[in-house]
């Protein structure tokens, strides 16, 4: 392949007439602009060859295509490469080139089918799949629309509700579904999936098998009242549940339009809103995305020296409460035997209880058969010794926040555990090196930082400390894969990067409401920026006992830029803890329902009187933008100073633990993408001024100043910001 190119198309034509053509671009077989021309090119010799009677597409090496190279978009928005004439690829190559074709075609497919993969495959005369492929348009997912006639043919294949379910949740089918819905037309196993699709194929020509294009059957679409109806209820739920994105609406239009006024008027609806969603910044920052959550897995120094994760065949955790539990659902639910060991038979039963808990509620959804409920639950062993940790490969630590406790376990796990087992804690603040400061085994002494709830959470925050090997970070770093989380390794500070960069949001938010500002009205704003939930509804929701644990670190390690609001604390003394107590920052009813509590100002007046600052009028009026500004700029700031630290080693490290640790929106690229969005420099000038009046809380840290001096982009690497004087 010549190196400038990026993936091609192979034809070969058999004996039988039966043109096989091979999309080759590992590892996917992405539908780039080269595989896609190569296509066009060899499907026209294909029509032009006498010896050609029908035509295969197939993908290399078990997969059909993961749709368009998605790096493409990216070529398109930076300019690098020019925009192909609007359905140039979609309507003259897909639909009349090859739907149209004097000659059939059978798309056999291996694997997977997604987004433009999927498309090209329902622009075939039939789809032959094997068991247990993956089809889906998940392009919503990144901020595009299906844009190769997706919009069209899906819902003529499987009907209007089915499709409008698969795009606007971006969930794929396997095979076996795609069966039953009319979108395959048979499931073989991989060994017959080329034989069946060349006599497939063959057999359209011989007329044995219809001959169906899928842009032009009306026969699942629901009369047009209806299908009104069910485009109007679309979207009604796409309005409440993606508020801030134009992307998915503007598909509908394009799907309503085929319905309306024919397929081909879809189609050119379809590729007018698909180039048009492009240079959206919803777009921009879902495609930063996808490669940034890809890019987590690869550390400089750590993933590029040829290490082969060791193989973890057992692993123990100690602590069963609400961690521990959870790390054990996890695990076992990826098939990874685990002993969980406890202080008593009270506590471990209780832990057990919990990571029951955590499978039942799976089989009371439906989403785990009672048959795997026992299967998996059979992985779990109870332990209140050591003995049983003699052969295990890994050992996760998640007992209470106490040094003293924690270095004593690790002192103790030196003895039992093998030389080879990897030594992680989950402690959210305590300094790794502290809690390994009793042991020899510095080495392998590593954090495995999960989020609560940790079965369900996708962030695995992996602490590295100086000492950690490359070794134990790469088989943590398989053992993340492995259980479906996405690591993203960090250095050792208070906090680590997800709550380190998030403290200072909660500490903003206290300080506006001390001087004035609405709570319930600067959670809206956050709510409406797209975060799940505003500060004091996450307070309320972790619980002032971890607020305040947490707080105290940060006051003990950052004084000079942490502020002291006490209105936590004092409702803490008056048993309103959170939502556990059913009293916090709202009042909550059985159903744990949130609504404001007028008795809240007392507390925010006793506090104010505390710290000795005033109502600001400036701030008892802050518009919905000055919220947001005034929230996360200074969480901008700390992931400024993160950075710098080298806790993380990529900005976009920084965007992942965002968006996966505290439900920052994707579609905002995550942290460092969406402060670039608005420019160093006007973040700088908005925490000066702050800072100026409110004190150095707000102070922008030196990195944040010289990057805003040279106008250079936060998330550049510091090489790259010097290149830009
Ligand atoms: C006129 C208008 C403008 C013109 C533009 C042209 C028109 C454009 C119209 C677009 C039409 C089309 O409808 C749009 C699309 O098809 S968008 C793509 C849709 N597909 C997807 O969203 C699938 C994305 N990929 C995945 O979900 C997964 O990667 C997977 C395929 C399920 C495989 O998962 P897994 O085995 O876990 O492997 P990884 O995720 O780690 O991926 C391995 C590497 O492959 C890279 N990758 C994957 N998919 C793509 C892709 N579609 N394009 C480019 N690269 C892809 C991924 O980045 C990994 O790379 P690294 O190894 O380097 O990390
Ligand atoms: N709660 C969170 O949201 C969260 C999030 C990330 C990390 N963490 C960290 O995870 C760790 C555990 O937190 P948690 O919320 O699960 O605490 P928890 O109080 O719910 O559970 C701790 C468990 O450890 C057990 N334990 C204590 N000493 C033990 C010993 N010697 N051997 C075995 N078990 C022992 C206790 O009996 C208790 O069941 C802490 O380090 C915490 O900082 C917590």
């Amino acid at each position: 392949m010549d190196s400038r190119t990026k993936g091609k198309t192979v034809m070969e034509v058999g004996g039988d007439g039966v043109a096989v053509i091979t999309l080759i671009n590992p590892p996917v077989n992405s539908l780039s602009f080269d595989v896609l021309y190569n296509l066009k090119s060899n499907y026209e010799e294909a029509l032009s060859r006498n010896d050609v009677k029908a035509i295969v597409i197939t993908g290399a090496k078990g997969k059909f295509s993961g749709g368009f190279d998605i790096s493409g978009f990216g070529e398109i928005q930076k300019g690098t490469r020019k925009e192909p004439k609007v359905g140039y690829i979609s309507i003259d190559i897909i639909t009349d080139l090859l739907e149209a074709a004097r000659k059939p075609s059978v798309a056999a497919i291996d694997g997977l089918a997604l987004g433009g993969g999927l498309e090209l495959s329902m622009a075939c005369h039939a789809r032959i799949s094997t068991p247990g492929a993956q089809l889906g348009l998940p392009e919503l997912q990144l901020g595009v629309i299906p844009g190769f006639g997706g919009t069209q043919r899906l819902p003529r294949l499987v009907g209007l509700t089915k499709a409008l379910e698969m795009i606007l949740t971006s969930k794929p089918v396997r095979a076996e579904e795609g069966h039953s819905l009319g979108l395959i037309d048979a499931v073989v196993p991989s060994a017959e999936l080329l034989t069946t699709a060349r006599r497939w194929a063959l057999d359209i020509v011989e007329r044995r098998k219809p001959w169906i294009s899928s842009l032009l059957k009306t026969d699942k679409l629901p009369p047009l009242g209806e299908a009104r109806e069910i485009l109007k209820f679309a979207r009604g739920q796409t309005r409440k549940q993606a508020p801030n994105m134009k992307h998915p609406l503007m598909c509908l239009d394009a799907l309503e339009m085929g319905i309306v006024s024919g397929p081909r008027a879809g189609l050119e609806k379809e590729a007018e809103v698909g180039s048009q969603v492009i240079s959206l910044d919803t777009t921009k920052g879902l495609i930063h995305v996808f490669f940034s959550q890809r890019g987590t897995a690869k550390v400089p120094g750590v993933t590029d020296g040829g290490l082969v994760p060791r193989k973890i065949k057992k692993v123990a955790i100690i602590g069963g409460g609400l961690m521990g539990s959870g790390i054990a659902t996890a695990l076992i639910l990826s098939n990874y035997p685990v002993i969980l060991k406890e202080v008593n038979e009270k506590f471990l039963e209780a832990g057990i209880g919990r990571v029951k808990a955590n499978l039942q509620s799976r089989v009371r959804k439906g989403s785990m058969s009672k048959e795997k409920f026992e299967k998996t639950m059979s992985l779990l062993k109870g332990s209140l010794d050591y003995e049983s940790f003699r052969d295990v490969d890994m050992v996760i630590e998640a007992v209470i926040e106490n040094i003293s406790l924690k270095q004593q376990i690790f002192a103790d796990l030196e003895k039992y555990c093998p030389q080879h087992c990897i030594l992680a804690s989950n402690t959210s603040t305590i300094d790794l090196n502290k809690i390994g400061e009793r042991t020899k085994s510095q080495d392998r002494i590593v954090g495995a930082h999960f989020f609560s709830p940790a079965h369900v959470m996708p962030l695995l925050e992996i602490v590295r400390t100086n000492h950690t090997s490359a070794q134990v970070i790469v088989d943590l770093l398989d053992v993340g894969k492995k259980i479906k989380k996405t690591p993203v390794v960090v250095g050792n500070c208070t906090g680590f990067a997800v709550n380190r960069m998030f403290f200072p949001y909660t500490q903003a938010a206290m300080f506006l409401v001390e001087r004035g500002a609405d709570p319930y009205l600067i959670d809206m704003a956050i709510s409406k920026f797209g975060m799940p939930m505003g500060p004091f509804r996450l307070c309320d929701l972790v619980g002032f006992g971890v607020a305040i644990a947490t707080a105290t670190q940060f006051i003990e390690n950052f004084p000079e830029r942490t502020y002291k609001s006490m209105i936590i604390p004092l409702m803490q003394e008056d048993k309103r803890a959170g939502e556990a107590t059913r009293k916090g920052f709202y009042l909550y009813d059985d159903k744990r329902k949130a609504k404001p509590d007028p008795e809240l100002k007392k507390y925010i007046e006793k506090a104010r009187s505390i710290s000795g600052g005033n109502v600001d009028p400036k701030l008892v009026k802050l518009s919905e933008k000055e919220i947001i500004e005034m929230t996360f700029f200074p969480v901008v700031n700390e992931a400024c100073r993160v950075f710098a630290e080298g806790i993380a080693v990529k900005a976009a490290d920084l965007d992942i633990a965002a968006i996966m640790g505290m439900g920052f929106p994707p579609y905002r690229g995550g942290i460092m993408f969406w402060a670039d969005s608005m420019g160093s420099k006007y973040i700088y000038s908005r925490l000066d001024e702050w800072s100026k009046t409110y004190g150095d809380f707000f102070k922008p840290c030196a990195f944040l100043a010289e990057r805003a001096s040279k106008g250079a982009p936060l998330s550049a690497p510091v090489e790259q910001a010097r290149s830009r004087l």
